[in-house]
């Protein structure tokens, strides 16, 4: 197992944050989420540094759907990232963490009437609009309050990204967005004239998440800039500002061999510069959205081995706490962690195991082949690089409880958010 930022071994415990992970687990109990706070601020200022967020402006913009709480709405605020939030659950968080809401992007490709208005009334600094649909609304409802929106466009730039089909964005067929190859985009800027209370300023894509190579991006740049100038010779509109998006990959398991933050970030800022003066159109301001490569790593999970299962000569079932209902993406993608036992990080002799949830589905296994220590039930497994999209999108499947977070910095834990009760499971409820 890889140890990633600030996890240690020490007396043959793994210590994140200068935490035991084994006094965490006694203390919160499992399954338990444990982000590495600098971790996620190093993360942050990388992105900052890299980005040239005060050099030239550009902006980051933190993608909550990866993790979002209140405590993670302040830490972007303190790291002076803007965030991307899709849904008006989301915008809630930031509203009631005190997030600036003028650097917020309000993502969605159905939102609600409701959420629109909420965006509007609280003063969300960019709607990233995605069809007709939305852009009426948004007219109509600024209309009513006396408001000018500013706005990006979606368009679906037609780019193939290698990555899980579930989570492509970019292609031609998507669900995403302004699509090119249908005109759709020219459509919705000749009908600008007729939204008094909309004001395009810039250019939003999004091909795809969890992808290493660098070359779609840099086919992505290509097609914004030059849309960006064919749009100021068309319609006479200076378009200022192009958003990326997010999508850098990360290390899950030894197979993925992912680009570092500044690596990617040079080849994004270095591709604009070199295409904007081949065809002679100012810089544009750059934004782009990171989600899982500022949260993924910093996260991980606490398990209590249950059950352990030898099927002769076929495999052996090890159990734990949790599962698809704290992390769906094994389940959902197919998509593979690594493990330890955190009380026994320098055993040598190594067992091959298939790890599996407590869900009442066959398949919720969270690690298919596991090579692990001695173990015994009453172990604590640890499975790394879960902060993005696993606690986000935890379920309460089973009625299982969705777990406690709690956030580890120098020697100190922090709890941020409480396991959920049974009688909170039964909140909503009405007999
Ligand atoms: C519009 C948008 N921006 C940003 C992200 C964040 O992507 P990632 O977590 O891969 O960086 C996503 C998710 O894929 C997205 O849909
Ligand atoms: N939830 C996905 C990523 C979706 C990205 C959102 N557009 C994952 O776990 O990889």
């Amino acid at each position: 197992m890889k140890l990633h930022g600030n996890m240690s071994i020490k007396n043959n415990t793994l210590y994140i944050g200068g935490v035991s992970c084994v006094d965490l687990a006694n203390k919160y109990s499992t399954p338990l989420y444990i982000f590495d706070e600098n971790l996620i601020r190093e993360n942050c200022r990388e992105y900052r540094k890299y980005f040239k967020v005060d050099e030239n402006s550009n902006k980051v913009a933190y993608a909550g759907k990866a993790f979002l709480t209140l405590y993670m709405c302040n830490l972007i605020k303190e790291e002076n990232l803007c965030l991307d939030v899709v849904s008006g659950g989301e915008l809630y968080t930031a509203h009631k963490a005190n997030f600036p809401m003028e650097n917020i992007l309000f993502h969605g490709n159905n939102k609600t009437i409701d959420e629109i208005k909420m965006g509007i009334k609280l003063g969300v600094g960019r709607f990233v609009v995605d069809n007709f649909y939305e852009l009426d609304i948004i007219e109509e409802i600024c209309k009513e309050n006396n408001k000018i929106q500013e706005i990006y466009f979606r368009i679906t730039p037609g780019i193939e990204a290698h990555t899980h089909d579930y989570i492509k964005t970019g292609q031609i067929d998507s669900k995403f967005g302004f699509a090119l190859i249908n005109g759709d985009l020219y459509e919705a800027i000749e009908k600008l004239s007729k939204y008094k209370h909309i004001k395009l300023v810039g250019l939003h894509a999004h091909i795809g998440s969890q992808i290493f190579d660098i070359q779609p991006f840099i086919d992505e740049v290509d097609i914004m800039i030059d849309l960006i100038k064919e749009i100021k010779e068309k319609y006479n509109i200076d378009l200022k500002e192009i958003d990326l998006g997010g999508g850098i990959g990360v290390y899950y398991t030894k197979e993925d061999k992912p680009k570092t933050i500044k690596e990617f970030c040079e080849a994004i800022i270095n591709r604009t510069e070199v295409k904007c003066k081949e065809i002679g159109i100012k810089v544009p301001t750059l934004i782009i959205e990171p989600g899982r490569s500022i949260s993924a790593n910093a996260g991980s999970t606490l398990y209590t081995i249950g059950s352990i299962k030898d099927i002769k000569n076929v495999r052996t079932y090890v159990s734990v706490d949790g599962g698809m209902t704290d992390n769906i993406r094994p389940s959902l993608y197919k998509a593979g962690y690594e493990c330890s036992i955190v009380n026994k990080m320098k055993y040598e002799k190594v067992n091959n195991v298939t790890v599996a949830g407590k869900c009442c589905e066959s398949g919720d296994i969270l690690i298919t082949h596991a090579n692990i220590m001695d173990i015994e039930s009453g172990d604590i497994l640890i499975t790394t690089s879960t902060g993005a999209y696993g606690y986000s999108m935890a379920s309460n499947y089973n009625k299982i409880p969705k777990p406690a977070v709690v956030m580890v910095s120098n020697g100190k834990a922090n709890l941020v958010c409480k396991r959920q009760t049974y009688d909170e499971l039964l909140e909503l409820e009405l007999i």
